[in-house]
Order: C-alpha cells, then structure tokens, then sequence
C-alpha cells in the first residue's frame, strides 16, 4: 500500500505495475502520491523550490557566521505552523526562551508594519518582571505583544522546541523524537537542526563525523518522510567580512553538498554585489546592507543557481517575506561546485 504519510518501506522490492496500481487507489482515496510539501511562506523561494520543502529532503541552510540563519531556520519553522502544519527544532545553539523571545517579536512583526516591540523588548520585559504579572498581561502592555501571544496560543501544541546537547542529542534520539512527535500529532514535522556541526557522531575526524551526521539526516528525512533543514557552520576561512560564501565554504562541504537536496546560502548583499553598484551610487550601500541575498546554490528537484533577496528585520527576529530574484550583478558567478 502506498501511504505517503506512513514510513518508508527501506529495502522493499515492487513491480511497477504494483506501483501504479497502488497509487492509483492513493489517488482514488483524495490523497497526494507523490512527496508531501511544505510552503516555506517566503513566496520567491516556494517559487523556486515549485511549492516548498519535500518530505525525504535535506536541506542545508548555511552562511557566514551572525547572518541570519537560525532567524531563518526560526521563521520557516514558524511558517509551518502558522500554515496548520507540525514543526520540531533540535536547537543545539540557543535556549528555548531565546527562541520564544524572537518568536514572539517575529509575531509582534508580522503583517503590522507599524512599531512592534523587537526582541529586545521583549526580552527586557521577560528578564525584569518581578511583580508576578501573568505572561499575558506582560506582553499585552508591549506593543503587537497580545496579538503575539494569541497566534502563538494558536499554534502552541504544533511547534515543538528541543533544547539538544552536543553530548547526547544523538541521531538516534533525533529519530526517535521525530517519531514520537508524529505519533502524538498524527503529522510528521519539518524538522529543523541547529546546527549539523553539533550532532555528536562516533567518528574519527571532522570530515567523517560530518559525513555520517549528514547520511544520518538524510536516511531520516526519507524513513520519516520529513523534510530535515540543518543548519550548516562555515569554515574558519570562509568567515571573513565580504567574503562570499558558497557550499563549498561549509564546514565538511564535500559530504554536505553531496548528500544535500537543496542548499540554501545566505549572505548580506553588501558583502556579494559587484563593485559597480557600490562605486557609483554610494546610497547603495546603506540599502543593501538591510538585504540579505539567499542563493539557493543546489536544488535536486528544479532549477538552482537562483539569488533571491529579502529585506532584513533582525530586530523582530525575522526577514520580510516578500521578496524577489536579485538584479544586480554579483560578485562570483561560478555558484554549485559539485
Ligand atoms: N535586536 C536586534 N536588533 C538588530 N539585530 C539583531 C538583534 N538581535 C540579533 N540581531 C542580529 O541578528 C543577526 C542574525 O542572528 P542569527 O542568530 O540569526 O545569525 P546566525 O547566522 O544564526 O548566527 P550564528 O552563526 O552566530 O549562529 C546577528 O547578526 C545579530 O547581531
């Protein structure tokens, strides 16, 4: 039987008039057959990725260091949810309250375009309340704060936060987690790792520690019929200001890039614009410093080497989602390097 939302069924040997059959009563059903998709809410990227992230996929999300992408991998696992879906975030780099802080400035943000309280305020709020104020009061004295608290109320039970140890968040215990969340929710969530370089793996050496933590992710996108979005650290030598980025700059790049469906690669469009649109419009700079280029340098299942841009709104712990393919020529233009 096929059953998209079921497990995989590894190993299993079928005819392809069996396969066919099979999803011919899927379909009968009012079912999908094929991968399960999930919008990532940024319109421009759903675009490129024809509807969104798939279940059985691994995608990397990487850059410079402090360049937004646990807000990304943040918002996209707040996208989901908002979207009725599951999520479940393995975050080996932040505390939970951390991720609630920008959670809820990110929901203060969304859809007012007026002044909302920023992460900041959120977290002074958080961080000094001393008079035994219920946390609905608290935020509801911020600005956009109510409404936060009420979408995130809303879906509250469909987004689960792993505070993960590099010392015992195992493959192992990622699966099992994965399962048990589908289990309780009767959906299989996106998953988001933060970050690969953390996942403990028996392995001597970095680069085959990272080969195998990839493998690993990837077998559980495919058994759980997940989508896994593991954010990637970069190399020491990739770090430097205006230095752009590639899959190839990812921290274990050879087995990253191989086992990878789709990369995802952020850098500040300042750093990557070529010279001549700096040089004679110095207002330039000042704009493109608020934008971050995300290059989706590989994309197993339609077209890659896109640059997509989006307007940067780190004080709300967020990108805007509207956004658009770049214009401007950039620097480097040989971008997968397989
Ligand atoms: N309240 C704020 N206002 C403006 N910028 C902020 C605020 N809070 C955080 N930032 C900035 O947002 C940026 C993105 O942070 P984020 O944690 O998403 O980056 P990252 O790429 O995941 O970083 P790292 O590699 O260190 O994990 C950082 O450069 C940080 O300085």
């Amino acid at each position: 039987m096929v059953t998209p939302a079921g497990p995989r069924d590894a190993g299993s040997l079928r005819p392809l008039d069996a396969l066919l059959s099979e999803t011919d009563e899927v379909l009968r059903r009012g079912a999908p057959a094929g991968a399960r998709v999930w919008s990532t809410g940024f319109a421009a990227l759903d675009t490129v990725l024809t509807g969104g992230f798939r279940s059985g996929e691994l995608v990397l999300l990487g850059g410079p260091a402090g360049h937004g992408k646990t807000t990304l991998g943040v918002q996209l696992a707040r996208n989901v949810v908002a979207a009725g879906s599951t999520a479940l975030v393995f975050s080996y780099e932040h505390e939970s309250h951390t991720l609630l802080e920008r959670l809820i400035s990110m929901e203060a943000a969304e859809g007012d375009p007026g002044e909302v309280a920023g992460v900041i305020d959120v977290r002074r709020a958080l961080e000094t309340a001393l008079d035994g104020a219920s946390l609905d009061a608290l935020l509801g004295g911020l600005p956009g704060g109510s409404r936060a608290h009420a979408a995130l109320v809303g879906y509250g039970d469909r987004l689960q936060i792993h505070e993960s140890s590099g010392a015992t968040t195992t493959l192992e215990q990622i699966r099992a987690t994965v399962d048990r969340v589908t289990e309780a929710t009767g959906q299989a969530p996106f998953v988001l790792l933060d970050y690969i370089q953390k996942l403990p793996v028996d392995r001597d050496g970095e680069d085959e520690r990272i080969t195998a933590a990839a493998e690993g992710l990837k077998d559980l996108a495919l058994s759980a019929r997940v989508p896994v979005v593991a954010i990637s650290a970069a190399d020491k030598d990739a770090l430097a200001a205006g230095h752009r980025m590639r899959t190839h700059d990812l921290r274990g790049s050879s087995a990253l890039a191989f086992e990878a469906d789709v990369v995802l690669i952020v850098n500040d469009k300042v750093d990557i614009v070529s010279r001549e649109h700096l040089v004679y419009d110095l207002g330039n700079i000042q704009r493109f410093r608020g934008w971050s280029v995300v290059s989706v340098e590989k994309n197993r299942h339609g077209k890659a080497h896109v640059e997509l841009e989006f307007a940067k709104d780190f004080e709300h712990g967020r990108f805007h989602t509207e956004g658009q393919e770049v214009t401007e020529r950039l620097i480097d233009d040989r971008v997968f390097v397989s």
